[in-house]
């Protein structure tokens, strides 16, 4: 495998049929995040709201003598471009199934932040998988679809479904939730990003003596998500890795603090973090949670977008 962190212009390849596929894929957002005892196997039982969100990926598949992977995007320096890669991971394992030669050239322009809590990896994964399937033309079935993404991250699945889910077991088991309406988001990027497995580390580490319920989802959130009411879910969010990440990286209090006082319905930290998520009552309201973020210094970037998008698309 060789590994290239610049691209050639011509890249992309779009619109030239069969000879290359391009998959967009979807950040996401947790509105509720309930997290249980660790279990044997490392991984916690979780109660995982999932909202796909309007920042992509993309991720072109083009034939090649051998499996290549590239990156472009403000973030790529912080891209692995060898075979631990969620894309080529999936491509690999979709490769290994069908007894397909893997020469694949994968190109990833990334716009989700990298380990930011929004599931940028997982995308690639997920849009991989999509774009060699329609490449290759393996027509995997949904279900072995879903099933490879499963093997590859808990979060894997979300990404290829999209739109609005609870995830149990790990994560990876979904169910498609009712949306009544577009929910307004505003994200601010943080200066570094937060390890997955470290923040849930952090959160046994404080949670070592306790008691701790099982995950169960939110009817109140459910139901605000189904009925489209902002102010309803707003009061109903939460995220039981917030404490860990904040504990992990103190200076997020800060943004979460400027972003309630620009008037954000609800503040959270995105996932396992370091990514700050605000609910705004509308568009108009979004822009000027933004404007004050920006103006705050308390992050690297803000992004304004909405939610839920569709899953991973070929385009
Ligand atoms: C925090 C979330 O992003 C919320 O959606 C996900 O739970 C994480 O999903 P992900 O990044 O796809 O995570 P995976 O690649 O499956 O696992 C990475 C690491 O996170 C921890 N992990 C992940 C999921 C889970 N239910 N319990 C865990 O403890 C484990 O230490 C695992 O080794
Ligand atoms: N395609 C990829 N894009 C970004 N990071 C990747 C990719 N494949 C593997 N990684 C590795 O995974 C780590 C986590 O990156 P990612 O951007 O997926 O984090 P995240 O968004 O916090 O994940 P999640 O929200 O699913 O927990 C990176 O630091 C990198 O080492």
């Amino acid at each position: 495998m060789t590994e290239s962190k610049t691209e050639p212009t011509t890249h992309t390849g779009r619109g030239t049929g069969t000879d290359a596929v391009t998959v967009r894929v979807p950040a996401k957002v947790n509105v509720q995040l309930a997290v249980g005892a660790a279990r044997p196997d490392g991984f916690h039982d979780l109660a995982n709201v999932f909202l796909a969100v309007g920042l992509y990926d993309e991720v072109t598949v083009t034939p090649a003598d051998e499996l290549r992977i590239t990156c472009e995007g403000p973030d790529a320096d912080q891209v692995p471009l060898d075979a631990t890669n969620l894309a080529a991971r999936a491509a690999l394992e979709l490769a290994r199934r069908y007894g397909v030669e893997p020469g694949v050239h994968l190109h990833i322009a990334k716009d989700i932040p990298v380990a930011g809590g929004m599931a940028g990896g997982s995308a690639d994964g997920a849009g991989a998988l999509l774009a060699c399937d329609a490449l290759w033309g393996t027509h995997a079935s949904r279900e072995e679809l879903l099933d490879i993404c499963a093997e590859l991250g808990s979060d894997v699945p979300f990404s290829l479904v999209g739109g609005a889910a609870l995830g149990v077991g790990r994560g990876e088991q979904l169910r498609t939730l009712e949306v009544g309406a577009t929910f307004h988001w505003v994200f601010a990027i943080a200066e570094r990003g937060l390890s997955t497995p470290a923040v849930f580390r952090e959160f046994d580490r404080m949670n070592e003596g306790v008691r701790i319920p099982e995950p169960v989802a939110s009817q109140e959130l459910l139901d605000a998500l189904a009925k489209g009411d902002a102010g309803a879910l707003a009061r109903a969010v939460s995220n039981d890795l917030q404490p860990a990440a904040l504990s992990l990286f103190p200076a997020l209090a800060d943004t979460l603090a400027a972003g309630r006082n620009a008037g954000a319905l609800a503040a959270l930290v995105s996932g396992s973090g370091p990514t700050t998520a605000f609910l705004a009552a509308d568009a108009e309201s979004a822009r000027a949670v933004a404007d004050a973020l920006r103006a705050s210094g308390t992050c690297r970037t803000v992004r304004v977008t909405d939610g839920p998008a569709p899953g991973a698309t070929v385009v």
